[in-house]
C-alpha cells in the first residue's frame, strides 16, 4: 500500500484551499467594504499610500513597515471581520480542569477568538471599526497580544507568515 495515498492528497488540496486562499482573499473582501463604509479611513489609507510610496512607482514588502495606517487597517479589519470565528475543532488528549469545569479527554473543544476580539476590556467600543486603536501615541503600529485572528499556540495558524506578507 503507498505511503502517500490520493485521499491524503486530496486533503492536503483542501486544506491549502480553505485555511490558504479563502482566508485572504475573504479578509481583502471585507476590508473594501470596511473602507467603503467608513470614508474617513479610506481617505488616510489613500493620503499614506500618497505620501510613503506615491504614484511613480509599485508598492514593495519592504514598504510595510512603514505603512503604519495600512497595517492597523489591516488589523482592524481581522479583528472586526472576525474571519474564523469558531477556530478549528481541537480534541483534549487528556482531562483538563479549568476555573472548576471538569473537560474530559476526548472533549471537542471549540475555542471562540471572537469573545477575546469583541472584549471591551481589550479593544475599547468593539463595535466601532477604529484602525487607531493599534497606533501608539506616535502613530506607528503596534500589535496587542489580544490581537488574535490565527489563533494561539502550538496549533495556530500554520501560514500566518505567508498571510501577513499577502
Ligand atoms: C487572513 C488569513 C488567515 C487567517 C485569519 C487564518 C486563521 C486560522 C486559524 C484561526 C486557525 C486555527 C488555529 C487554532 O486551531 O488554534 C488556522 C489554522 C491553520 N491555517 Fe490559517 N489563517 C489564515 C491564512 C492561512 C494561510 C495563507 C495558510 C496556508 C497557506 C493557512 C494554513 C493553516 C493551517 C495549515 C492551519 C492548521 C494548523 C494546525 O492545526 O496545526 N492559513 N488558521
Amino acid at each position: 500500500m503507498p505511503f502517500f495515498r490520493d485521499k491524503q492528497l486530496y486533503a492536503a488540496c483542501l486544506d491549502l484551499w480553505i485555511a490558504g486562499q479563502e482566508t485572504t482573499s475573504n479578509t481583502l473582501a471585507w476590508m473594501v467594504m470596511y473602507l467603503m463604509l467608513n470614508p474617513e479611513v479610506q481617505k488616510k489609507v489613500h493620503a499614506e499610500l500618497d505620501q510613503v510610496i506615491g504614484s511613480d512607482r509599485f508598492i514593495t514588502v519592504e514598504d510595510k513597515t512603514q505603512l503604519h495606517y495600512i497595517n492597523a487597517t489591516v488589523a482592524e479589519t481581522q479583528r472586526f471581520c472576525n474571519l474564523v470565528p469558531l477556530n478549528v475543532n481541537h480534541r483534549l488528549v487528556k482531562d483538563v480542569e479549568i476555573k472548576g469545569f471538569r473537560i474530559p479527554a476526548n472533549t471537542t473543544i471549540l475555542h471562540q477568538i471572537s469573545t477575546v476580539l469583541f472584549d471591551e476590556r481589550y479593544f475599547p467600543e468593539p463595535l466601532k471599526f477604529k484602525p487607531e486603536r493599534f497606533l501608539d501615541s506616535e502613530g506607528k503600529f503596534f500589535q496587542p497580544s489580544s490581537l488574535m485572528p490565527f489563533g494561539v499556540g502550538k496549533r495556530a495558524c500554520l501560514g500566518e507568515g505567508l498571510a501577513r506578507l499577502e
